[in-house]
């Protein structure tokens, strides 16, 4: 069982975790997804977490002792593996969702307005493994929507929280035989749908000839999609004798 703690002042923007794969691996008893209202630590009147920043500079950054008392609340008696989303941290991938699966217990801290207090990340790595997470090149307005795909990344990829395992195998990007590869285009019945024939070789039945395609396929999309990967891909791969890229 895999324990999943999120703060945030945005509790409700986490209602979707109840529907689908992730709100069946709760009934199942494989997660255990706790939200927390930040506020609740905010002892004034208006519940502030957030004031003006130091060296000046636009908008608003969040408070550290509202964020110190909420965190030593949720992690009493215990030292989860703490995440903070933000633009400037570390990438967000495959293998990083792989890594976290592996963990079990996740604190998610979720930033608003200009972000969180740094000592708060400071303070905390003294104690548990503290790891800034952007999931891509873009900036949001907060936290919470990286921290819903982050948590659906790493949680199909639990025991029996995806229908078929083998699934996650055929990722892409998954280590093995799809790394640094995107899979590849997927079909299903009719077989003919206003006029596109699906490629005959899925439907030969000759199990090789359909894994050897696919796998050009990927390599296709990978070298016109993602040429960046491309490059990182053993070159013999690339020009197999008898792969027509
Ligand atoms: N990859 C990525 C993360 C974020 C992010 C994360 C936290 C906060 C808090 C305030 N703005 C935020 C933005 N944007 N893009």
């Amino acid at each position: 069982m895999m324990r999943l703690d999120i703060i945030s002042i945005f509790p409700e923007y986490f209602a979707p975790l109840d529907v689908s794969l992730i709100g069946k691996a709760r009934e199942r008893g494989t997660l255990d997804v706790r939200l927390h209202q930040l506020r609740d630590w905010a002892h004034d009147v208006h519940k502030t977490v957030d004031d003006t920043p130091y060296g000046g500079g636009p908008g608003m950054v969040m408070k550290p002792e509202v964020w110190g008392e909420a965190i030593d609340a949720v992690t009493e008696g215990g030292t989860p593996r703490m995440i903070v989303p933000t633009p400037s941290g570390r990438p967000f991938d495959q293998e990083l969702a792989q890594e976290l699966a592996g963990e079990p217990w996740l604190l998610f801290a979720c930033g608003r307005y200009e972000g969180i207090d740094s000592r708060v990340m400071q303070e905390y790595a003294t104690r548990m493994r503290v790891d800034e997470v952007s999931i891509g090149d873009y900036v949001l307005a907060g936290g919470e929507v990286a921290v819903l795909v982050m948590v659906e990344a790493i949680g199909r990829l639990l025991p029996g929280v995806l229908g078929n395992a083998q699934s996650a195998v055929d990722d892409s990007f998954a280590p093995g035989s799809m790394r640094n590869l995107v899979e590849g285009p997927v079909y299903t019945k009719p077989p003919v749908w206003r006029g596109h024939e699906v490629p005959a070789v899925l439907l030969s039945g000759h199990h090789g000839n359909v894994a050897r395609w696919r796998r050009d396929e990927a390599i296709r999309r990978t070298v016109r999609n993602r040429p960046e990967l491309a490059a990182a891909l053993d070159p013999a791969t690339l020009d197999k004798h008898d792969r027509k890229l």
